[in-house]
């Protein structure tokens, strides 16, 4: 709803109530449109001020109600209203003025905002435009090419910028209400000619055609097969080439388009199951609510390899202390020089100062005698892992949390050799630390609700989406990933190129396909725990060649490996690159005969492969593996692995996740795709459907939001 009441003798003061964002459901918008009118029909009122309560001015429309039947005023009417005003209306904007309600400001004669603001048109990253108006006063406030970039990024700007780019009219330090308010005063009686943006035209530019080429082109390389950041440039196109009354028809057309969309469904979906993942939970009962982290100011890495380089500049762009050890000589030497530039180039991105002094080096354990919290990110070896992790449970205070960086080793056990196992979790950061948005925070059996809760926090502390999972081989992301890179393996065998699956996934929508990926990260890494597993033995032949464990196996990667092909750092890999290092990966002739000579030997005929079975092979296993996380616990919902996949894996985010897609797609579809691949592959033992993914459909195929539900029911069974 929205308050109404006179203030200063003239000023009608109309105040948004939606907590927490005063996001403009329907009884707001009928409390503005009442505000409104009664204010322009009160005589006494010369002027009207609109703000939000709880110093945030309007978190936009309602997402909540864009799934259900529409009711109450449009917005569209409802601001152009606004505008036509013959009394001044100022927008007092506090906190954030972001989508629908930047438009509302927009359709104001006048914007003040508080300098901590933040405003924005966020609406291409839940899959729409916008469109209250928004696509087309914009650009005719501050330009084309502004324009562009805020309604195609959705980035939201401060108020600093927001002034510069002249879409405030003023910004203050002080009560941002009673500055508004005197405003008003002050223009009371003025002319608004010259104030109402619909009439404006856009500044003329001198190569349209080239400007909005150059738009397309970003957009469509940004987020591959999106459909939003499209429609959005030709909604700004329509600013600057139509005149207000047809732009805004263009807009509604263009929003119609989208509204309903698959895409705009999978990311509104996402805006609310990443706010999810925060509220944690683990299966003994731990949760968010009741757990009390506990404060870390100080906080060491062990070994500055490349996490923990990368963490190192992740704990101190936190603001924390922070203590880095490496006991080889050398590599402590590179890290010395390295974490500084790290920093220095963080703090240029990001506009920020680091305190140099923040982190200190040291070449032995014993540095760490005094800190909060320890995050050990030496070599992915258990036994050099045991002997740290022994080694801190003597040197750390009895409180330390000692976190693990490892991507797949048992929490458990490195928590069985120290003191106070519950003190220990696994903090999986993904390469490169600093940078990438995801955090896996480990829970072992052991694990207390307040270790959780500490290196939940933190991880929030780091900018950084922190999601509870259990242990497991893998935990959730890397355990899906090994059964997604296992089927591109096996499609290779089969008859498919590294090209064919790339191109494949690449317009599914991630960055780079399996390969390519690969390639980037580097074939070594996947090989050495192959080989820790005992699985990596290409001295086998015939038949057995192919099977470990009685289940289907295919050794092409160490094959690579065996020929020195790690990918992009040795130059080649699936690939070929001009140099180590290099970046491009070209199609290599020698790869594609091996292949060629690998399946001859092997006896397979290669057979033609469409990239639909590309796709249901390498995502539909991934997401049976999901399915089979829900079940035993390990993730608490399918939000949780939605996130990882998105923030760590690249999945493509206006496709919501794997398991949105799995919910878009249809669970029965998924069961039947994988008894048929199963039927063909009696071999792979995981191409069976799960249990859980079985009894969702018998369950009647329920909706995302209620799967929560049927795994309740299972556990309170068991
Ligand atoms: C056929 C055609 C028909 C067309 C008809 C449609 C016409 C539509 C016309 C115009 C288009 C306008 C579209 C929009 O405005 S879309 C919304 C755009 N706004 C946003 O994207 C902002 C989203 N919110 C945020 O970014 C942040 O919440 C924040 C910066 C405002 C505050 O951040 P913070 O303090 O960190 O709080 P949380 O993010 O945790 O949020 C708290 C709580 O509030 C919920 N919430 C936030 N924003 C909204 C919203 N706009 N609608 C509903 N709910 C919102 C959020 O989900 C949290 O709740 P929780 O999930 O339960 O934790």
């Amino acid at each position: 709803m929205a308050q109404y009441r006179r203030v200063s003798g003239s000023v009608g003061l109309i105040t948004l109530q939606n907590p927490p964002v005063n996001a403009l459901s329907a009884s707001v918008r009928q409390g503005i449109v009442d505000s409104v009118k009664r204010a322009l029909g009160d005589q006494k009122v010369k002027s009207v001020v609109i703000c939000g309560q709880n110093g945030v001015f309007c978190g936009g429309a309602d997402i909540r109600e864009f799934g259900r039947q529409m009711s109450g005023p449009p917005l569209v009417p409802m601001i152009h209203d606004i505008e036509a005003a013959n009394k001044p209306v100022v927008a007092a904007i506090e906190g954030s003025a972001l989508g629908g309600g930047l438009e509302l400001a927009l359709g104001c004669h006048y914007r003040i905002s508080h300098s901590k603001a933040k405003l924005g048109l966020p609406e291409v990253t839940l899959g729409l435009l916008p469109a209250a108006g928004g696509t087309q006063r914009l650009p005719r406030l501050i330009g084309v090419p502004a324009a562009l970039n805020l309604i195609t990024t959705g980035r939201h700007v401060t108020a600093a910028e927001a002034l510069q780019l002249g879409i405030l009219d003023h910004v203050t330090e002080h009560n941002t209400v009673d500055v508004a308010v005197k405003f008003a005063l002050s223009v009371t009686g003025e002319s608004l000619d010259g104030r109402r943006i619909s009439s404006f035209s856009c500044a003329p530019l001198s190569d349209l055609d080239s400007l909005f080429e150059e738009a397309m082109l970003k957009v469509r390389g940004a987020a591959r097969g999106a459909i939003a950041p499209v429609a959005c440039v030709q909604a700004v196109r329509a600013a600057a080439t139509l005149p207000y009354a047809q732009g805004m028809e263009r807009e509604k057309e263009l929003m119609a388009t989208l509204f309903h969309s698959g895409q705009a469904r999978a990311l509104q979906y996402f805006f609310f199951a990443q706010r999810a993942v925060g509220r944690w939970s683990t299966p003994s009962g731990a949760r968010w609510d009741t757990s009390q982290p506990r404060p870390v100011r100080k906080a060491a890495v062990i070994g500055l390899g490349t996490m923990g380089r990368g963490i190192t500049v992740a704990l101190a762009q936190a603001g924390l202390s922070v203590v880095a050890v490496e006991t080889h000589a050398k590599q402590l030497m590179e890290a010395k020089k390295a974490v500084p530039s790290m920093l220095k180039r963080g703090a240029v991105r990001g506009g920020t100062t680091i305190e140099p002094d923040s982190i200190t080096y040291s070449e032995t354990v014993q540095a760490v005698a005094d800190v909060d919290l320890v995050i050990e990110a030496v070599f992915e070896d258990m036994a050099l892992k045991e002997k740290v992790f022994q080694q801190l449970s003597i040197v750390c205070k009895p409180d330390t949390l000692l976190c693990t960086n490892t991507s797949s080793l048992d929490v458990d056990h490195l928590a069985s050799q120290t003191r106070h196992p519950e003190l220990v979790v696994g903090m999986h950061f993904f390469a490169p630390a600093h940078v990438m948005k995801l955090l896996e925070v480990v829970y072992g059996r052991r694990s207390s609700p307040a270790a959780v809760a500490t290196a939940m926090q933190l991880g929030k502390k780091m900018g950084k989406v922190s999601v509870a999972v259990g242990n497991c081989r893998g935990f959730a992301g890397n355990r899906m990933l090994k059964r997604y890179l296992e089927q591109a393996f096996f499609l290779l065998e089969e008859g498919a190129t590294p090209e064919l699956v790339d191109r494949a996934l690449e317009e599914f929508g991630f960055p780079m396909g399996v390969f390519r990926m690969s390639d980037l990260s580097g074939l070594d890494v996947g090989w050495r725990v192959r080989k820790a597993d005992g699985l990596a033995d290409t001295s086998l032949t015939g038949t057995s060649a192919r099977v470990r464990q009685g289940c289907r196996y295919s050794p092409l990667g160490d094959l690579l490996c065996e020929h020195g092909r790690f990918g992009q750092k040795t130059g080649r890999g699936w690939y070929q690159y001009d140099k180590p290092g290099g970046r491009v990966a070209k199609s290599d002739p020698w790869l594609h005969n091996f292949l060629d000579e690998y399946r001859a030997r092997h006896g397979l005929v290669p057979r033609c492969i469409d990239q639909q079975e590309v796709l249901e092979r390498c995502l539909f296993v991934l997401i049976n593996e999901g399915f089979q996380i829900l079940e035993e616990g390990i993730a608490a919902g399918p939000e949780d692995i939605d996130a990882i996949y998105v923030f760590g894996y690249g999945w493509p985010r206006h496709r919501g996740g794997p398991m949105f897609y799995a919910d878009m797609v249809g669970l029965e579809r998924v069961v039947e795709r994988l008894e048929r691949y199963h039927q063909a592959h009696p071999n792979v033992p995981y191409l069976q459907p799960s249990g859980l993914l079985r009894r969702l459909v018998a369950n009647g195929s329920p909706p995302i939001h209620k799967w929560r539900n049927v795994i309740k029911n299972r556990n309170s069974q068991l």
